[in-house]
């Protein structure tokens, strides 16, 4: 059966207008997301991961503005939604965010308010999309902990946020960016906070939820271990672009970016270690207001080719297509 494409990003460009000039968070991002299937998308610091969440889902932090692209919903169907089309504040809009997609923060207490409890949060969130009344959106409240793994659901409903512990959040957290039935789910970096047995188990209940809803999901991690366990295809970003795009296998054995290599070699106990952190690569990430020329990647670049790759950019990637926006890619 052919695999549906939920969601499709095309040259998707974010600025943000700073005093100090413009800053060009991404400029020209490009994928797909596929019912059932897992796309990671990894990179250093300040790469433009969570603001690609962030545009999908309509939620920029000001003064961050779409300046082009498009984010299609159902692309190709009859349907087909541009969300960049959309008033962001708009029912429609607002309907999108946390019905059809749902957001998997790494602090789960960014989704969860102090104040209530989470059955009363999770309570809301269902109601938001759907018609149920309070009786029955109670009972999926506790449903839906249950499907998260909460033991004691119909007394944890109670419970505030506070009396839980950092994995129960999470899973709270989870069940909160279930509750409007979701076929789209982004996560970022939804265990980065978490001790590392609970990041398993999290991590365990991600891939379950995914496969047994046929959920799209869109992965954000530092952590290579992460995506060689969870993912399908792997977006490879620097500095506000998609440098290699690849199956997950083909990206850990025949990775064609140099940045992904060495991205890779930074993480050298990989298969031992799962999930472990990259470390640092040479050099820094420099500032999108002030990007080198040409290839951006360059100045830290084991293969640069002197007149080359610090004169133009190297050409994008196809969106959907393996390879790698690199010169050496392309015949001199
Ligand atoms: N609120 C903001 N104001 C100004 N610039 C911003 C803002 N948010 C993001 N940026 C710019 O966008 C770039 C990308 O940020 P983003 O948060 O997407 O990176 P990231 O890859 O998610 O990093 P991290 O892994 O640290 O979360 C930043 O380097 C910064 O220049």
């Amino acid at each position: 059966m052919a695999e549906r494409t939920s969601l499709a990003v095309r040259d998707l460009a974010v600025h943000f207008e700073m005093e100090q000039g413009t800053v060009r968070a991404l400029e020209g991002v490009s994928f797909d997301l596929h019912a059932g299937r897992t796309l990671g998308i990894v990179g250093e610091s300040g790469c433009g991961k969570s603001v690609t969440a962030r545009s999908i889902l309509r939620i920029l932090d000001r003064p961050g503005r779409i300046v082009g692209g498009r984010i299609l919903l159902d692309p190709g169907a009859p349907g087909e939604t541009d969300l960049i089309a959309m008033n962001a504040e708009s029912e429609r809009m607002r309907g999108i965010r946390g019905g059809r997609i749902g957001l998997i923060f790494q602090e789960p207490m960014t989704a969860l308010s102090v104040h209530y409890t989470v059955g009363n949060q999770i309570i809301e969130a269902v109601r938001q999309h759907s018609d149920l009344s309070k009786a029955a959106a109670r009972d999926r409240a506790i449903e839906l902990l249950r499907e998260v793994g909460i033991p004691r659901p119909e007394l944890r409903v109670e419970a505030y946020p506070f009396q839980l512990s950092g994995g129960l959040r999470q899973r709270v957290g989870i069940a909160m960016a279930l509750a409007g039935d979701p076929d789209i789910l982004i996560a970022d970096e939804p265990t980065t906070a978490l001790d590392v047995t609970t990041q398993a188990q999290v991590l365990d209940l991600l891939r379950r939820l995914q496969q047994e809803k046929g959920i799209a999901l869109m992965l954000i991690t530092h952590d290579m271990g992460v995506i060689a366990e969870m993912c399908d295809e792997v977006a490879v970003m620097y500095l506000g672009r998609v440098v290699e795009y690849a199956p997950v296998l083909e990206l850990f054995t025949t990775p064609r970016h140099p940045y992904t290599r060495a991205l890779l070699r930074a993480v050298p106990s990989i298969l031992a270690t799962p999930r472990q952190r990259l470390a640092t690569i040479g050099g820094a990430v420099p500032h999108p207001g002030a990007r080198p020329a040409g290839c951006a990647f360059h100045p830290r670049c084991a293969d640069f080719m002197p007149g080359r790759c610090d004169v133009g950019a190297p050409p994008p990637l196809a969106p959907g297509h393996a390879g790698a926006s690199c010169f050496l890619e392309v015949p001199a």
